[in-house]
Parts: C-alpha cells; sequence; structure tokens
C-alpha cells in the first residue's frame, strides 16, 4: 500500500496538516523541534495504535485539545484499489475508521497498514528487553499469516488465566483446560514462528551483507521459549505446563512458553548482541528491520511504508547511500526525516507545525 494523502490534526505541534506523498522516498526537513518526527508518528500510529516514542498516550494530542487525527487515503492492490483509513486518540481511548466505518477492533486499520520504521531508539531493539523484540517478530507474523492474531489472542487470554491461578493459588484441576487451550493456541502459532524465522534467515544474511559486510556473515538467533524442553513428549505442551506448576507457583509466573520466545541478530565478527555498540545495535536493527521489509514484500507482493527519523545523526553516509539504494530497489514508499537536505523524490518543509510542499534551505 502507499499513502496518497495524509492528514494530521492536533497532533504534538501540528495543528492541521494535509501532505500529498509520493511514491519513493519523501523528505521532511525543518529545524529542531519543528514538527518533523511528529509527521512520521502519525503514519505510525496508523499501523500500531501506538507512538514509537516514549510517553503516555495523551501526550500525542496537542495541548488544550481533546483529541487527535490521522486520516490517510490510501492505495492498494498496486494502485488498483483506493481506501480511506483514520485514527483517532480521544479521551475514551482509541477510535479506528476504515472508508468511513468505525471499527469495533483496530487490527482491521493495522492490516491495511503496514508500516517499518527506523528512529534514534532502534538500538534498543538489539540490547533492550526481549519484549520488543517479540513484538517485532510477531508483527511479521500477523501481516503474512492471517490466522495469527487469532491463536495469539487465544495463547495470551490462556496464560493471563493461568498466571491469576498461580497468584491466587488455583487447585490443580482448574490450570488443566487453561493449559490445554494454551497448548493448541501455542503449537499453531509456534509453527507460524518457525515458518517465519525459516524465510527470515537467508534474507537477513543477504541484507547483512549489502548493507554491513564489514560485521561478517549475519545469522537470526531464534529461541523459542521452552529453553530446550523436548516438546514432542505424548503430552507436549500442556503436560509441561503440568509439571512445571510447582516451581510456577514459587516465582509467581508461568515462566516457560513461547510468550518468553526471542530472536536476534548475531554477526560472525560482532560478538554477543548484549555486548554490541550503540552503532552497531542500529545496524543490526536496521537490517532485522529490512529483511521484514523483504519477507512482507515477498508475502504479500508490496512493501511496507518505511519511516526513517534522523537517519543522518543515526548512519554515516556510506550506510545511508546504501539503505536508500535498497529502498529505491524494493519501490518501498520511505518517510525520512532531516534537519538538512535530503535526497528525496520529493521534499516537505516543515517549520512550527506546518507541512509545506516544496523545495527547502538546507
Ligand atoms: N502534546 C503536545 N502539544 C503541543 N506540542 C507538543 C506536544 N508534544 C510535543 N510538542 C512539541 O511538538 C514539537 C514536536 O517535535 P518533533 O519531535 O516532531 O520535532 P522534530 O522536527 O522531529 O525535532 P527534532 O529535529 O528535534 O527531532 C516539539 O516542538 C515539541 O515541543
Amino acid at each position: 500500500m502507499k499513502i496518497e494523502r495524509l492528514q494530521i490534526g492536533d497532533l504534538r505541534n501540528i495543528g492541521s496538516a494535509s501532505v500529498a506523498l509520493g511514491a519513493g522516498v519523501n523528505g521532511f526537513v525543518g529545524p529542531n523541534g519543528a514538527g518533523k518526527t511528529s509527521v512520521l508518528e502519525a503514519v505510525y500510529l496508523l499501523g500500531y495504535g501506538h507512538s514509537f516514542r516514549k510517553g503516555g498516550r495523551d501526550v500525542i494530542v496537542r495541548d488544550g485539545c481533546t483529541t487527535a487525527t490521522v486520516f490517510a487515503e490510501i492505495a492498494v492492490d498496486q494502485g488498483r484499489g483506493h481506501r480511506r483509513i483514520g485514527i483517532a486518540r480521544a479521551r475514551d481511548g482509541w477510535h479506528g475508521k476504515v472508508d468511513g466505518e468505525e471499527l469495533g477492533t483496530l487490527s482491521e486499520l493495522f492490516r491495511l497498514a503496514p508500516v517499518c520504521c527506523f528512529e534514534p531508539g532502534s538500538h534498543h531493539l538489539m540490547t533492550g528487553a526481549a519484549e520488543e523484540r517479540r513484538a517485532l517478530l510477531d508483527w511479521g507474523l500477523f501481516h503474512v499469516e492471517h490466522n495469527f492474531l487469532d491463536c495469539w489472542r487465544r495463547y495470551q487470554r490462556g496464560l493471563k488465566q493461568r498466571n491469576a491461578l498461580i497468584r491466587t493459588q488455583g487447585v490443580d484441576t482448574w490450570f488443566e483446560p487453561w493449559e490445554r487451550e494454551m497448548a493448541d493456541a501455542a503449537q499453531k502459532f509456534e509453527e507460524m514462528r518457525d515458518r517465519y524465522i525459516g524465510w527470515i534467515g537467508p534474507i537477513a544474511e543477504e541484507v547483512g551483507a549489502a548493507l554491513c559486510p564489514e560485521l561478517g556473515a549475519a545469522a537470526i538467533n531464534y529461541k523459542n521459549g521452552w529453553r530446550e524442553l523436548d516438546l514432542s513428549t505424548p503430552d507436549g505442551r500442556a503436560g509441561w505446563w503440568a509439571r512445571e506448576r510447582a516451581q510456577d507457583r514459587d516465582r509467581g509466573y508461568t515462566r516457560r512458553g513461547p510468550h518468553r520466545a526471542d530472536w536476534r541478530l548475531g554477526f560472525s565478527e560482532l560478538g554477543q548482541p548484549d555486548h554490541y555498540s550503540r552503532g552497531q545495535a542500529k545496524l543490526a536493527a536496521l537490517c532485522l528491520m529490512l529483511a521484514q521489509v523483504l519477507v512482507h514484500r515477498e508475502k504479500l507482493g508490496a512493501p511496507p511504508i518505511v519511516l526513517l527519523d534522523d537517519l543522518a545523526s543515526e548512519l554515516d553516509a556510506q550506510h545511508q547511500g546504501r539503505l536508500m539504494g535498497f529502498l529505491r530497489q524494493l519501490d518501498a514508499q520511505v518517510l525520512v526525516t532531516g534537519t538538512h537536505h535530503l535526497d528525496a523524490d520529493r521534499l516537505f518543509h516543515v517549520e512550527h507545525g506546518n507541512v509545506i510542499p516544496g523545495p527547502t534551505e538546507p
């Protein structure tokens, strides 16, 4: 999909902006605090229903206003179809719309708006907690495997119930139905994760070789969250959870299962991901994101939208050049921000929350 027009209302310092985006690279240039990242944030909200920046949900709403809105006219099916999508952050929570219809759940909106983002905090993906990395993996699966969301939700519901029983000293027989439900859902979505890792592994290797050959060979390291337990036993996952109940009660939570899975991108010339420098962690995160862009394109026929925030301060000129060449080859729609001139197909000047098309002064 590609965004043809983006409309933003009362988001951060942007009162009202209507932006006609082009295919290819759209550059947003302006001084610090102008509102460039907020434009990217608006697009990100369509794809995730939350920001990539820290802070509560309400900080995105412009001071003194009640609701932040983002609407987009998008082209789908290689331009053969058009949809109107929107999201609003109001006092009572998030609201989504597709073609004028209010949505009961936002997942329909997210499915229409696949977005990948590389921003100044992306290095945390490699060096921070596993939760963010799992979310990234599951984002990829959500788009390419249609049953994923259903299985994932069933598993999360079961897990929540099991953890509640652990905390409230529930008797063993109450655990069994939830453990069976979790096992059924987990088996299905772990198969999907295995498949995804199988697809992305060789692609990540190629991306690493193209983007940062100096780091050596890239390889995905995936851990399924079971810490080597043999899942092929006759009673499988449910059996393990039953046998581990006593220890889980001691620890106060379910210690094993796909909710503890993790994945990272390692390089033959680097040490453990935990020891990556900030710059190395950024490159690894970028390679992982690009590999996801490629898997998405291969499975769904078109790449997701790519957001690159403050690229010039994140990557040196050589890596920037390789990245942009890569994205142009993929025919991805890119939104990139910077404080100086950007190499873009279409430029916008951003100042005091206004987004103005046209050439921009360096
Ligand atoms: N809720 C809010 N209401 C009004 N203004 C806000 C709100 N939250 C942030 N701002 C302001 O909006 C602007 C948002 O800036 P943004 O981060 O988008 O700028 P930027 O152009 O990307 O800047 P930089 O180059 O420094 O990263 C800042 O000036 C900030 O002070």
